[in-house]
């Protein structure tokens, strides 16, 4: 593998919130490293104890819905005014589909051919994020549940007992870490390192050799880059692309700040250049810009239910996608990210062949650039960047980490807000003020392989001027939708 860059004497091996824990779910006694999250003292640099946790002001919370049925089913938000449901997802046999919520809000499932009929509902009643539609299992009837055993076919059989395993993996898991269990037993941990956060403040520094642009090329140097092939590998001895027009130092140093440690968010100064910037600001003048989705749950629903969904006012900016081949500055910003997160480049771009065979797919990890608008009013309500993977696909690919990168600042309002970080004096959330330049780093997934729930952020409305951000989204292990 080719490091362009190195992070000093750190140790990716090891993580002190990974315990192990021991489980017997039917099979004979197991183990697995779990994230157990440390205690909050420790984030200020103190003795376990010296330190409480708050309670957020925001009790928003992860809500996941399982379909332990052969059938399809619909999931509908119940606005409890005597108005229609909001339809949330259509869910497949055995499959998953969630939103971030509230307590006591109310959903409910209903057949694909009567929205009337109720096949289940719940209220959302923390620390409890995963509801379950169990038509198979009678509780206290064991006569009962065998017959609806009976009458599965062997593949749905073994589908509903994988659920099983599944759930009572789950309730150790609790047990053992206070948090839900919001991937799917067994998930593997993430292929990719983490940095850690252990306290307020600590720093890791990266040096890069893919250092700023601090002239524009002409546009005809600029692109677009080949999608595969050897032309796109750069030997640590080679220079990098359209050297010239970069700063003269042979490396950039970036410093990752923590900004808090549960969820795992950094803060990273100066990793886009002005130039970079006004660039990438130049390409948004010739771009159609379309009203913002969200992520997740919704790709199964048709025009007609997206059109009847009110939900939809959760996000209201507009946006559009940057590809990485575009041109050999948003190439750099990739090859950049890559040396940030301690990812080989080669896993953020189309492979060929005979590169990292080891990867049976040879797609990206790493979706395209996301460019997002803000007018005064619009925002992106508290939400998680993660999905719940189709568990057909035993990699149960989710998002896995996202890195926002801010292209203006000066507004008023926009701040990016996790407002359930753990922390011992505040209730407020920690809100990130857009600057120019500046990226942050957080973690969807903890180190065991779970979702992190605490990873729920939001994009604060602008109330006055505008914010244009991007995203990069990389997947573990693999992204397939
Ligand atoms: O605009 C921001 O600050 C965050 C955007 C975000 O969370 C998203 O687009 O998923
Ligand atoms: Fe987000």
């Amino acid at each position: 593998r080719e490091q362009t860059c190195s992070a000093t004497e750190y140790d990716f091996s090891s993580d002190p919130a990974l315990h192990t824990m021991d489980f017997d779910i039917g099979y004979g006694p197991q183990e697995i490293l779990a994230y157990v999250q440390p205690d909050v003292s420790t984030f200020y640099q103190m003795e376990p104890g010296e330190r409480k946790p708050t309670t957020p002001k925001h009790n928003g919370w992860a809500a996941k819905f399982v379909n332990m049925s052969n059938k399809t089913v619909r999931l509908f938000w119940d606005p409890m005014n005597g108005g229609p449901g909001s339809i949330i997802a259509n869910i497949e046999p055995y499959s998953a589909a969630g939103t971030a919520s509230f307590p006591t809000h109310a959903f409910y499932m209903t057949p694909v051919e009567d929205e009337s009929v109720r096949l289940a509902s719940w209220a959302v009643s923390p620390p409890q994020s995963v509801y379950f539609y169990d038509p198979i299992t009678v509780e206290g009837d064991e006569e009962a549940t065998q017959r609806n055993l009976d009458s599965l076919s062997h593949e749905d059989f073994e589908l509903y007992q994988r659920h099983v395993d599944n759930r009572k993996f789950s309730k150790r898991y609790f047990e053992f870490t206070g948090r839900e269990y919001l991937s799917f037993y067994p998930r593997a941990r993430p292929s990719h390192k983490m940095w850690r956060a252990d306290y307020f403040g600590q720093e890791h520094w990266v040096t890069t050799k893919e250092t700023h642009f601090i002239t524009l090329p002409e546009e005809s140097e600029l692109g677009p880059v080949a999608e595969i092939g050897s032309r796109r590998v750069l030997k640590e001895s080679d220079p990098r692309i359209l050297q010239q027009y970069r700063s003269p130092e042979p490396f950039l140093n970036l410093t990752l700040k923590v900004l808090s440690c549960a969820p795992r968010a950094f803060e990273i100064d100066n990793f886009l250049s002005q130039t970079e910037v006004d660039h990438i600001m130049y390409l948004t003048t010739g771009m159609k810009l379309h009203r913002s989705t969200t992520a997740g749950s919704n790709g199964q629903l048709s025009e007609e239910d997206l059109g009847r969904d009110s939900t939809r006012n959760t996000r209201t900016s507009l946006n559009t996608w940057v590809y990485r081949e575009k041109d050999a500055i948003i190439d750099t910003i990739y090859r950049r990210s890559a040396d940030l997160l301690r990812i080989n480049e080669a896993l953020l771009r189309p492979r060929s062949k005979d590169e990292l065979p080891y990867m049976k797919s040879k797609r990206s990890l790493a979706e395209a650039l996301q460019l997002v608008h803000y007018d005064v009013g619009q925002e992106y309500t508290a939400h998680h960047d993660f999905g719940y993977a189709n568990i057909y696909n035993e990699d149960q690919p989710a998002r896995f980490a996202t890195l926002l990168l801010y292209l203006n600042e000066g507004m008023d309002g926009g701040e990016t807000q996790f407002p359930r970080w753990v922390n011992a004096h505040t209730r407020d959330g920690l809100d990130v003020v857009p600057k120019v330049g500046k990226a942050v780093l957080f973690y969807s997934q903890l180190p065991d392989g779970n979702m992190d729930d605490w990873s729920h952020h939001a994009a604060l409305p602008v109330r006055r001027g505008e914010k244009w951000l991007m995203n990069l989204w990389v997947w573990d292990p693999t992204y397939e939708t």
